[in-house]
């Protein structure tokens, strides 16, 4: 006899135009009847997942859109996990979650999955108070799904994408734990979604080229240089070889936009500053310029990724580029006045383009040093010379900085684009953990010298005027890292400064400090929670 689980539901009435009634009933295959999750093979683990995500589409549960399995074409057969399941989910309406596009979902099962949870991964900006600042959720929630999972089954937990999303649901109305203060620092996020998705409403009736917020047509073919436009066309990767153009060891340059595109979104970045409608900072670093995932313009550039960035990336980053799932967008501006240059740094970015839009300009060429952990992380490698309409690809993780610029103002797109299964891998958690640096191979170039970053800046250089205006975070390199001759660093050198911004460059991974354990609070989320399970599966 199969017992029957929470979250689960197998079975749809039809009612046919004769009035007539019909069953239809949809079982699990058979491993998921006889055996526990441990004993499944590869190919069960990937036939149930077929059919748990048969059954969301049939059945979506409570503010889920939609459901798809996105690993390409040939998903149900051959592709390898982690599987990739993609949903769009919207908070209940009046709510500050909820929009006509709704909130896109990741979720990446990996080869245990349904034993071990799946990893949900947002993947667009909201702000909410449970999400961190790499749009994670917050263990909570895995402790909540995990204690779901439990409670389904006597033998071992089998975790539940149905049972995700309704949780994630929750997360959307309100907090799921009780620490002090929770529900008024819920509601401060609450307030700045409702007040970020006012702000593009408005905007949208006011912007100055509203095909750049045309999500339904997307990025348009006729903006990118024809160079480029015909080798995405040509679907080739030899193509799209020719016109890229190596300008250092992994760092490349092609023509990406038309001078008139580039215009286009001067244009918009003007009228949108003129309106007078809030901006925010692009980064930690950068105090001018305009983020555009804010102002509406995320989903021209989920298009853009989805177009064009996913398919150079791939091509030239055989780990970070495998996939771009999410952006963050902006512009630079850079003038007398404004910002003259941007600091030596890395990204928060796993793969990133940069393109140049103009106007005028003289100087704020790009200098390259070598990547973050490695021995020649601050020796000079190039100075790339920006041209309006071309980009220029880098990993995040590669130290670079803005030249001062002598005269003119120059606006560049930026694109950080992140891979979330590289986010997860040990490879890209040991870096930022700082599990993985060399010792330096010698003293630092001085063009590779960070004042915000750099531990020992003081002792090669004088600070820098605009220092006044730099947030000094300085933590590199760590310790045991440093070259042989490196003295050890001065007071000042280890002075610290912390404006919480959101970093450009991360020392290490943020641990998410959840002090949650308010047992009554929890058992009532996890009641309400299985108890909408039971009633929506009856
Ligand atoms: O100004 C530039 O070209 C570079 C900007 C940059 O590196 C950044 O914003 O992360
Ligand atoms: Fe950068």
């Amino acid at each position: 006899m199969m017992s029957r689980r929470h979250g689960e539901d197998y079975a749809d009435l039809v009612v046919k135009k004769d009035g007539s009634v019909q069953l239809k009933i949809d079982l699990p295959p058979p491993c998921a009847i006889h055996d526990s999750p441990e004993l499944w093979d590869e190919a069960a683990r990937r036939q149930y997942l077929k059919w748990e995500v048969r059954r969301l589409e049939a059945r979506l549960p409570p503010g889920v859109e939609s459901v798809k399995w996105t690993n390409g074409p040939s998903t149900s057969s051959t592709s390898p996990p982690p599987w990739r399941v993609e949903a769009v989910i919207n908070g209940p309406e009046g709510s500050a979650y909820r929009s006509s596009e709704g909130i896109r979902v990741l979720m990446l099962l990996s080869e245990n999955y349904p034993s071990v949870p799946p990893d949900v991964n947002i993947l667009q900006t909201v702000h909410h108070f449970f999400l961190d600042h790499d749009n994670g959720l917050p263990h909570i929630y895995y402790e909540l799904l995990t204690d779901i999972a439990e409670s389904a089954s006597s033998e071992s937990p089998r975790f539940s994408l149905r049972d995700a999303l309704r949780l994630l649901y929750h997360v959307l109305q309100s907090p799921l734990h009780p620490c002090a203060g929770c529900q008024e620092q819920f509601d401060v996020y609450a307030r700045m979604n409702r007040e970020r998705l006012e702000t593009i409403e408005q905007y949208g009736v006011q912007c100055c080229h509203a095909e750049l917020f045309d999500r339904d047509a997307g990025w348009r073919a006729e903006w990118l240089h024809p160079t480029l436009r015909a080798a995405i066309e040509s679907g080739t990767d030899e193509a799209l070889r020719k016109v890229v153009e190596e300008v250092t060891e992994g760092v490349y340059r092609f023509p990406m936009l038309t001078h008139a595109c580039c215009e286009m979104i001067i244009d918009e970045v003007d009228t949108y500053t003129a309106s007078g409608l809030p901006t925010s900072r692009p980064n930690s670093m950068n105090k001018y310029g305009l983020v555009l995932n804010e102002i509406g313009m995320e989903p021209m550039f989920n298009s853009l990724q989805e177009r064009v960035l996913r398919h150079i990336a791939r091509l030239l980053f055989s780990d970070e580029g495998a996939q771009l799932d999410r952006h963050h967008s902006f512009v630079v501006q850079y003038a007398a006045g404004k910002d003259l240059g941007l600091d030596m740094h890395t990204d928060n970015s796993d793969v990133t383009f940069n393109v140049c839009l103009g106007r005028q300009f003289e100087g704020a060429g790009l200098t390259f040093c070598g990547y973050m952990g490695q021995a020649k992380h601050r020796k000079l490698t190039h100075c790339y010379r920006h041209v309006k309409g071309d980009c220029v690809v880098h990993l995040g993780r590669r130290r670079h900085g803005a030249d001062d610029i002598t005269s003119g103002e120059r606006l560049n797109l930026i694109i950080w684009n992140h891979n979330l299964v590289f986010r997860n891998s040990k490879a890209y958690l040991e870096l930022q953990q700082q599990k993985r640096y060399e010792r330096e191979a010698g003293p630092p170039d001085i063009e590779c010298l960070s004042y915000t970053h750099d531990r020992d800046y003081l002792q090669y250089k004088e600070k820098p005027a605009a220092h006044a205006k730099m947030t000094r975070r300085p933590w590199c390199p760590p310790k045991f890292a440093a070259h042989d001759a490196g003295q050890s660093p001065s007071s000042e050198d280890l002075q610290t400064e912390d404006d919480g911004g959101a970093g450009s460059e991360l020392g290490a991974v943020e641990d998410d400090e959840s002090t949650l354990e308010d047992a009554k609070v929890i058992q009532e989320v996890l009641a309400s929670v299985l108890s909408e399970a039971e009633a929506t599966s009856r």
